[in-house]
Formats: C-alpha cells, structure tokens, sequence
C-alpha cells in the first residue's frame, strides 16, 4: 500500500513550551487512524503542521508525497479538512453553502448528496446561521468532504453532537472509509476512536507513549479480565474456567454474571498517567 502520511522526527516550539517533542507517524492510503491525547498533548499541532498550517522546527513531513510547506494547488484540492472552530454563522442557506465550496475543486462530490449523508437534507433551505451548535458542525463535515478528498482530516469533529447524529456521523465517516478515504482522526471520545480507526495512537507531552490496534493497544487483550456475579467479582487470566466452575457452585445460570476486560478508556488513562509521560 502508498504511504499517506509519512512523519518522522517531527518537532515544534512556542518559546519554552515544546509542543512536539519527537514524533514519527506512518499512514498508508486507507486507512483510519485516530489520534489521542489530553489537552495540549500537542495534537492539533502536529496535524495543522500536516495540513500545511504551521511550519516545523524540525523533521520529515510527506502528506500524499508533498511537503506541506510547499504546496501545490492541485495538493489541497485533495485534502478534505474539519477544523476544530465552527463556520462563521453564514446568511447562506445549506444548500447555497455546500454547493458555493462545491465549486473550489475539481472533482467534488454532488452537493445534494453530501447534504444528505450528513444528515441535513430537512435543513437544506436554512440558513447556517439559524443551526444548532451541533447542525453547524455537520456543516462543517460537508464542507471537509464535498470536494471528495483523497485524505480527510477530522479534529474533533463530533464534539457537540447528540447521540444519534454521532452515530450517523460515524456511518458517513466508515462510508468514506469504504471507499478508499484515508482519515486521520483527532478525538477525544474514546468509543469514537474505536468504532472507527484501525489504528490509533495516544500522544502525551509531544510524544507518541503508544499506538497500534484499538482492541490490543497497551496490551489490553491479554489484561486480566473481571468476573463478576451477583455476591462477588474477581480478577482472573482464566475467566472461561472461573465461569465454569461458578456454573456447577449454581449448579447452571449465574446470576448476574458479567466478564469484562479493561475498556480503550481504562488503558489510554493509564497510558497518560505512567510516569513516563
Ligand atoms: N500558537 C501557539 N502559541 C503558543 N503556544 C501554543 C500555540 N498553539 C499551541 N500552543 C501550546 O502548545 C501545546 C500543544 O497544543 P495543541 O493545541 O497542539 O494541543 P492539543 O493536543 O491539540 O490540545 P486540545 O486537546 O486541547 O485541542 C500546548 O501547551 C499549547 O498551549
């Protein structure tokens, strides 16, 4: 597979804050890949040095082959970018909205159609201005997606969502996914990380203290799992024979019976807290 996104020894300073303090990232074509991190971690800075929004202080950077501090025109038209800050409260309906950015790419996408995935067809004759925080944002998705982008990038992009619009988010996003968008994904919901990224990786101070698969990462696989039934709950490496022998102490069902392994959640809190961070 063609590399997407190619970073190493990345670095950069604010005066005395180091903001990225050695990071090495490799992203193929296609794939979902969420970055993770508490404020400041330095996220958003590292993907706006992507983006081509801020300069480096040092390292290698290739976003589709190109360095974002030498852009090419035809280079952006295949970038498809959701900022953290909502647009501007447009008098623009939706619809003249989406079909205005519509005409800054070459190949973009059916504007109707775009509406539509994002869930705003109902909306389409209304002005941006007169959206809900959460309407607005999904504005914003379809301005990131409309010129079909080749890599699309998304910070933050469900905050202020409600439950269902994030669920139909993630549809689009997996949809995009399907068809061959390559993601790269800044979030702070961890369930989002893991409903839609093959890989993620979770920065803290500058610095990448881990990355891989979502359902491994931090060796969550193979932590212990808790057993728990009504009247007790332990910790346990053989969970299948601990419910084997509850089920002959109940002499069958156990009541209550729950087994669960550390949640992304549980790992990424570690993850940021050890003492290497
Ligand atoms: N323009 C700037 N000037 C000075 N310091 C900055 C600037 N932008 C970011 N920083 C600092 O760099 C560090 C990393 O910030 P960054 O915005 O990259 O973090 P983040 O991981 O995206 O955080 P969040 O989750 O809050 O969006 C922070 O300490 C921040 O205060």
């Amino acid at each position: 597979m063609t590399t997407a996104i190619h970073v190493q020894g990345l670095t950069k300073r604010y005066g005395d804050v180091q903001a990225v303090a050695g990071i090495d990232l490799e992203i193929k074509q296609g794939e979902v890949f969420a970055i993770l991190g508490p404020n400041g971690a330095g996220k958003s800075t590292t993907v706006e040095i992507l983006e081509g929004y801020r300069t480096r202080d040092a390292g290698e950077v290739l976003v589709l082959g190109t360095d974002p501090q030498k852009p090419t025109r035809e280079w952006r038209t295949k970038l498809g970018i959701v900022l953290q800050t909502a647009n501007d409260a447009a008098e623009l309906t939706v619809r003249e909205m989406v079909r205005h950015f519509a005409g800054y790419y070459p190949r973009s996408r059916d504007p109707d159609e775009v509406i539509a995935k994002v869930g705003l067809t109902e909306k389409a004759d209304v002005r941006v201005r007169k959206l809900s925080g959460g309407q607005r944002r999904r504005v914003d998705v379809a301005l990131g997606v409309i010129g079909n982008p080749q890599l699309l990038f998304l910070d933050e992009p469900t905050t202020g969502f409600d439950p269902e619009a994030r669920r139909q988010f993630w549809d689009l996003i997996k949809g995009l996914a399907a068809e061959g968008t390559t993601i790269l994904l800044t979030t702070h919901y961890l369930d989002e990380a893991e409903a839609l990224a093959g890989r993620v990786a979770v920065i803290a101070k500058g610095r990448i203290v881990a990355e891989g698969d979502p359902a491994t990462l931090g060796g969550r696989s193979s932590a212990k799992a808790r057993v728990s039934w009504l009247g007790g709950s332990e910790e346990t490496d053989t969970p299948t024979r601990l419910v084997q022998e509850l089920a002959d102490r109940f002499d069958g069902e156990i009541p209550g019976l729950a087994v669960s392994r550390p949640t992304l959640e549980d790992i990424y809190l570690t993850l940021i807290e050890a003492p290497h961070v």
